[in-house]
């Protein structure tokens, strides 16, 4: 059964009466701007380490320890046998707003209410419901846009693109497709994206635009011959962000979606990424002989490309790569043996190592895209850029930079999950403990020195990453609240507890423990009790006995380098982390010279 979410079809007057409905809209969302932000984004930007000294340097060089590197070393992505084929990949991604309701209607977007309780009469274009645009959504478009370096157009339109089938029940897609919101943006990705820039700095990818638009139902198969539909997710708000084809590898295709993802997590203009579906990409894919004439195929301006296939909605970065590794040695296969490619859809499935034809690809004409004509054009004024660009948050790049800076002093390895892990909520964590411990230690006015930043990251990344991954959980920040940690590393930070039982407590606390860290510490009578004079001298006299010989090489050969090996030994032998090294060392001068 049919639930529809709303009695009323949202109704707005023609393009003229939508057009004033839009200014009145924006003037009130600059006014409420700060209002609005803290509802609907989870702006990071105030919670940021406040010293950013760029390391770019410094980054390039730890990068070259990643996994990643290595596996593209050893060629991974580049059959000898292709070695005279040039690939050329440009990528179409779709990615989900973090928005309140739909594109053209007040129907909420939670994906995860009953199936198709959420829709309203447009959303299923029942005759007579006019679109409303739904003017909030497009502050994490824009940002969005921002973020990936666009032209924000000042006048954009929407446009009708028809085609027929049960995801899309009014027979076209409303998209811009003469005129998008953004033009003319681009990504950087360095190596620390796991890709090996020719130039040994970056490959740059030209975004050619970005555009709004709506998404479709979802469908399920209901065996034997059936469709399950649920239209929650239909005119559920998109952008597409569409490249130039100038990816040239499978691995930088796949980076340059992860690195899409990550920025529009940072700016909060998504909410989940592809592992939820957040994020769906369609990549194009042709090849071309390097040596031989150029092909005639043109985009936007890049003339003479070969022949591009298409394969749509893949979910994972690792899927990006496997097809376009398939599809790129399909084509070169085609072609080596006097075949053409074909232009046309092709499906990839998980795990296979073939791509296989869906239909021949539509063009322009198939598509008999049309301006809507039940909506006027897009105004989007100045002063809500301007107003969006002071409160865009910090990037993942720059980041990066100041957690491998002096400040923080982390190695990229560590700084990149930091940044990339649960969307953002991880590195945020990891910043309240080290405030929390930078405020504990300045309180107990104890110098410690800038190993804080890789003391703190090692227990978020390690130690606590280690449980969530051994009890199969996913992140949560209340597991282990950043002040109880915070609190923990202090102690052992100024040798009250030693680092085995600051991971046992760690445990605990994991588990359920919600004793405060200082209770439960003397609670379970774990704290580190100095040993006496007499427990040293227990320690060290049957060492010495025992060892007549090097003693007597300490004692008349003046071998005092000998004595680390008797310290080690005391160290070993008594109960972990209460003997130390220092005084072992005065016991053991005073027993074998004499004071
Ligand atoms: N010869 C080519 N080789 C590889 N990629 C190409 C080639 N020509 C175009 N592309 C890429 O194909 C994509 C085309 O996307 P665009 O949205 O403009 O058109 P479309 O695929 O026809 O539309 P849609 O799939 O949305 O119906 C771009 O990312 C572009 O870079
Ligand atoms: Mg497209
Ligand atoms: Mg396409």
């Amino acid at each position: 059964m049919l639930r529809i979410w709303s009695p009323r079809a949202p109704f707005l007057p023609g393009p003229r009466g939508c057009f004033l409905a839009l200014r009145e809209q924006q003037h009130n969302l600059i006014r409420h701007w700060p209002a609005f932000r803290r509802t609907v984004t989870t702006d990071r930007s105030t919670q940021q380490p406040n010293l950013r000294v760029p390391l770019r340097k410094q980054l390039k060089d730890e990068a070259k320890s990643l996994k990643t590197q290595n596996r593209l070393k050893k060629g991974a992505n580049r059959p000898p046998q292709h070695d005279g084929w040039e690939l050329t990949v440009g990528i179409e991604i779709h990615a989900q707003l973090n928005a309140e309701t739909k594109l053209f209607s007040k129907a909420p977007t939670k994906l995860a209410a009953e199936p198709n309780s959420n829709v309203a009469l447009f959303d299923l274009a029942f005759p007579g419901s006019q679109p409303a645009f739904q003017s909030p959504i497009l502050l994490p478009a824009l940002r969005a846009a921002m973020a990936l370096n666009c032209e924000i157009q000042p006048v954009s339109r929407f446009d009708r693109k028809h085609y027929f089938y049960q995801d899309q029940p009014a027979g076209y897609q409303i998209t811009q497709y003469y005129e998008p919101f953004a033009r003319n943006g681009f990504i950087d990705l360095f190596e620390h994206d796991g890709i090996a820039p020719e130039d040994g700095k970056k490959v740059r990818i030209n975004i050619k635009q970005v555009q709004l638009e709506q998404d479709t139902a979802k469908s399920q198969e209901y065996p034997p011959s059936a469709q399950l539909l649920d239209f929650n997710r239909v005119s559920h708000p998109l952008i597409e962000i569409i490249t130039m084809p100038q990816i040239h590898s499978p691995a930088t295709a796949a980076a340059c979606v992860r690195k899409v993802q990550s920025i529009l997590q940072a700016t909060s203009a998504v909410t989940t990424g592809m592992e939820l579906g957040g994020l769906r990409a369609d990549v194009n894919i042709s090849v071309r002989k390097r040596d031989a004439a150029p092909g005639l195929g043109e985009y936007s301006g890049i003339r003479g490309l070969g022949q591009r296939t298409e394969i749509k909605n893949l979910s994972s970065f690792k899927a990006v790569e496997d097809a376009i590794i398939a599809e790129r040695n399909r084509q070169v296969t085609l072609l080596e043996s006097g075949g053409v490619v074909i232009g046309e859809t092709r499906g990839w499935t998980i795990g296979s190592t073939e791509t296989r034809r869906l239909r021949a690809k539509e063009g322009e004409v198939d598509y008999r895209y049309m301006p809507d004509p039940d909506l006027g054009p897009l105004f989007i004024d100045s002063q809500l850029v301007s107003a969006l660009s002071d409160t865009l948050p910090d990037l993942p790049d720059q980041l990066l930079d100041t957690l491998v800076g002096p400040s923080y002093g982390l190695s990229i390895a560590d700084a990149k999950p930091l940044v990339e892990l649960d969307g953002g909520a991880r590195l945020e964590y990891y910043q309240d403990v080290v405030d929390i411990l930078q405020t504990l230690q300045q309180s107990h006015e104890v110098v410690i020195k800038n190993s804080l930043g890789r003391t703190v990251a090692n227990w978020v990344l390690h130690e606590l990453g280690g449980m969530l991954t051994k009890a199969d959980v996913g992140w949560d920040s209340d597991l282990v609240p950043a002040r109880t940690l915070a609190e923990l590393i202090d102690q052992l930070l100024r040798k009250r507890i030693t680092g085995p039982i600051a991971k046992q407590v760690l445990t605990m606390v994991f588990e359920g423990d919600k004793r405060p860290i200082q209770n439960l510490l003397e609670d379970e009578d774990l704290f580190l009790r100095p040993l006496s004079r007499d427990e040293y001298l227990a320690l060290a006299e049957p060492l010495i006995s025992a060892n007549p010989e090097m003693v007597a090489q300490i004692r008349d050969k003046n071998q005092l380098g000998k004595l680390g090996w008797f310290v080690g030994q005391m160290m070993r032998a008594g109960e972990k982390g209460r003997v130390e090294a220092q005084r072992a060392e005065d016991i053991l001068r005073e027993l074998i010279l004499g004071g």
